[in-house]
């Protein structure tokens, strides 16, 4: 039997919504992991995907496989790896296109891996006393930090008088991050996502208990949910509940993450994150005359000479500040904590005396 190995090779763009899409391309693949080999690799070790991730292995799909790895390589759901028949254990991890991690609490505080290759991530709020947009920044920002293209999602748009009021509070976030308002329990997600639910994507969501996360991804599975790769759990009260991380596949080939951890990311190692969102606030700080400019009383500070003519606007650059502080903080080590507990208190001083509410 020949195989055809065009799947393997890069396509120019994206895929032609006629091109029935390979097996590969249903899980994901892309041009991206494609150019980091070559043919005769991929026949000896076929590309497979981490779909879900066990105590005991990684549970990883590829063409006609689906088999769990023991624990060894160093990778975590949504990455792409190079099959090691011989040496499962020894398969090696594609280079990522994107990663969202955080630093494991307790006293080594390693860098956890949460999830790898996500294409978009939707952040959802709700049109209630959920939305808040320090909350928003900070998901951004883990976004930007992570290489992952934000979306926000303001759900409950049929309980709300004037939905568009929260829309454009949250469209002041920065101009790089689409906004939709929607109702999670119609058939709005099904057609309101599909320009970032395509297949060979990979999505995920991100936001508070009882925003909706879970109604959206029913939504996008519609009844087919059975028919995926990963079906979930139910718990007695019938409530869908994820007990590990987990990557399952929609009737047409889109990844929907599902990760408990993802929910509750911390702001760490994303101070490139932070800088994205507040991307006028960083570049006037870079004019301030002193380099370490607090933007406080020094002479020749931007930031607050922006402030005074209404270029940036005040509640905005105290969230920029509680933000940095909160970044610096969780990414220092215990040790440089204790160094700097002081100037770390004096800096939250600092941020309050300038946050106004
Ligand atoms: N009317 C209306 N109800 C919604 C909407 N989105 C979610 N809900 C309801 O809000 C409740 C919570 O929704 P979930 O989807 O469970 O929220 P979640 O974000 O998954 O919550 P966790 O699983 O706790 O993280 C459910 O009763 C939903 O039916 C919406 O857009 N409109
Ligand atoms: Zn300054």
């Amino acid at each position: 039997m020949t195989r055809d190995y065009s799947q393997f090779l890069p396509t120019s763009g994206t895929p032609t919504p006629k091109r029935q899409l390979s097996a590969l391309e249903r899980l994901g693949w892309q041009p991206f992991f494609a150019q980091q080999t070559d043919l005769e690799t991929l026949v000896a070790t076929p590309p497979v995907r981490a779909v879900e991730q066990h105590r005991s292995g990684l549970r990883v799909m590829g063409d006609g496989i689906d088999t769990t790895l023991p624990p060894g390589p160093e990778a975590t759901v949504g990455d792409w790896l190079l099959l090691n028949r011989d040496l499962p254990a020894n398969s090696a991890v594609l280079n990522r296109k994107s990663l969202f991690q955080r630093r494991a609490p307790g006293t080594d505080r390693r860098i956890q891996l949460i999830a790898a290759n996500v294409d978009t991530a939707f952040i959802v709020s709700s049109c209630n006393a959920d939305f808040n947009i320090a909350r928003l920044e900070r998901f951004v920002a883990v976004a930007f930090q992570a290489d992952v293209t934000p979306v926000v999602l303001l759900t409950k748009a049929d309980l709300c008088d004037d939905p568009s009021e929260f829309a454009s509070q949250a469209r002041t976030i920065s101009d790089r991050v689409p906004v939709l308002t929607l109702n999670a329990r119609s058939g709005e997600p099904a057609t309101a996502l599909t320009d970032w639910c395509k297949p060979g994507q990979t999505v995920a969501f991100l936001g508070s208990s009882g925003v909706g996360k879970s109604t959206l991804v029913n939504a996008l599975f519609g009844t087919g949910i059975a028919a995926t790769a990963g079906i979930r759990e139910d718990d007695a009260k019938g409530r869908h509940t994820t007990r590990h991380r987990h990557l399952h596949f929609t009737a047409d080939g889109c990844g929907v993450l599902d990760t408990p951890g993802i929910r509750e990311l911390q702001l760490t190692e994303a101070d490139e994150g932070v800088a994205d969102v507040f991307e006028d606030i960083t570049e006037l700080a870079t004019q301030c005359r002193f380099n370490d400019c607090k933007h406080d009383t020094e002479p020749g500070c931007s930031v607050r000479a922006a402030l005074e003519t209404g270029a940036i606007d005040e509640n905005r650059l105290a969230r920029w500040r509680k933000l940095v502080a909160e970044e610096r903080f969780n990414t220092a080590s215990i040790a440089e904590r204790r160094a700097d507990d002081k100037a770390f208190g004096k800096m939250v001083r600092s941020v309050m005396k300038h946050k106004k509410r």
